[in-house]
């Protein structure tokens, strides 16, 4: 039985004509991790706050384990108790400080269990040291980390994250995605999040759900979206690919981190001009001219501009697309 589902739910916002989310339907497991993904403006935040009871919906249902939860109209506080949402503008009072605002949210519990919370979650979001540091004072991944201590300090049923990340500096993140990854799981906490950055989907979601125009146009695991996605959109979503027609409707491709340079000619390949690189780390990136397309590649070999290279690809990664 799922834990959550959320049947054709529609929201207009008042004097728009299309609709921000179009007939989505959810169901969320115990426990289960889904991410929305999808181009700006494709309903990923209306979406989260249809679920998570904030605004109201045209038309939909929604279920906590079988169990029709009522409209939002009819609630005093917005929302599902048991719902927590983390959103990139969390109020923090700006007097208070990083200890005492997650005390406040670890207030109910008797002092052993709220002091071993404290320490567990201060370690989670690395905030060992700003303790006493006013909330005014605190960077903006500073903020975001506290922001996610309070929301996850009384074990949420369903956690709504949206953009939770964007203040953290690439370390940061992955860190604290992976000990969020475990938190979550070891707690059993179904959560939603929303991001721009297939990264952090990657590692926290069971499941992915690809939005567009207000309506799901895929659903799978990472490995499923990443390696098969059904539609151009969604393809350019986890990255930047080489496209090449295929009919009226539809391209095929490689992303550019499945296109291979070679300095020396070999069976089958084609040739192509290097016209730019830069410096992209561990590898150069590579603008080619190959016939009258425009590709890209990233090599770690030097290639001059101007130069003649030969050009591969992983024909196992190959993607088919709708355009
Ligand atoms: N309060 C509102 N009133 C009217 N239109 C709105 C409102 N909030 C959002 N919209 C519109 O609804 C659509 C979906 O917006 P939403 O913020 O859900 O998209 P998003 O996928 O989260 O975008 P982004 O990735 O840019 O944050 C957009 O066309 C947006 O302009």
């Amino acid at each position: 039985m799922a834990q959550f589902s959320f049947k054709n739910i529609s929201k207009v916002y008042f004097g728009e004509n299309t609709p921000a989310v179009n007939n989505v339907s959810l169901e969320l497991e115990e426990g289960e991790v889904v991410g929305v993904i999808g181009p700006s403006g494709s309903g990923k935040s209306t979406l989260i706050k249809l679920i998570g009871g904030f605004i109201p919906s045209d038309e939909g249902e929604f279920f906590y384990e079988n169990k029709n939860l009522p409209p939002v109209e009819d609630l005093l506080i917005p929302g599902f108790e048991g719902v927590k949402y983390l959103r990139q503008d969390f109020k923090l009072d700006p007097n208070d400080t990083v200890g005492r605002r997650l005390k406040f949210a670890l207030r109910h519990y008797d002092e052993d269990f709220a002091e071993e919370r404290y320490t567990e979650l201060i370690e989670l979001t690395q905030l060992g040291g700003f303790e006493n540091k006013l909330c005014k004072l605190l960077s903006g991944g500073q903020r975001q980390r506290l922001a996610l201590a309070v929301s996850i300090a009384e074990f949420p049923e369903l956690l709504l994250m949206d953009e939770p990340f964007s203040q953290l500096d690439r370390g940061n993140k992955l860190r604290l995605i992976n000990a969020l990854r475990d938190y979550l799981s070891e707690n059993n906490i179904s959560s939603v999040i929303v991001t721009h950055h297939p990264e952090e989907l990657f590692g926290l979601a069971d499941r992915i759900i690809v939005l567009r125009e207000g309506q799901i146009i895929q659903e799978g695991s990472s490995n499923e979206v990443y390696f098969n996605p059904n539609h151009k959109i969604t393809a350019e979503l986890f990255g930047p690919v080489n496209w090449f027609p295929n009919g009226a409707e539809k391209n095929y491709g490689w992303r550019w981190e499945d296109t291979f340079l070679y300095s020396s000619s070999k069976d089958g390949l084609k040739e192509a001009t290097v016209k730019d690189l830069s410096f992209a780390g561990k590898t150069n990136l590579y603008t080619l001219k190959m016939d009258e397309s425009i590709l890209h590649a990233y090599s770690e070999k030097k290639f001059a501009n101007g130069q003649i290279v030969w050009v591969d690809f992983d024909k196992s990664k190959k993607l088919n697309v709708r355009i």
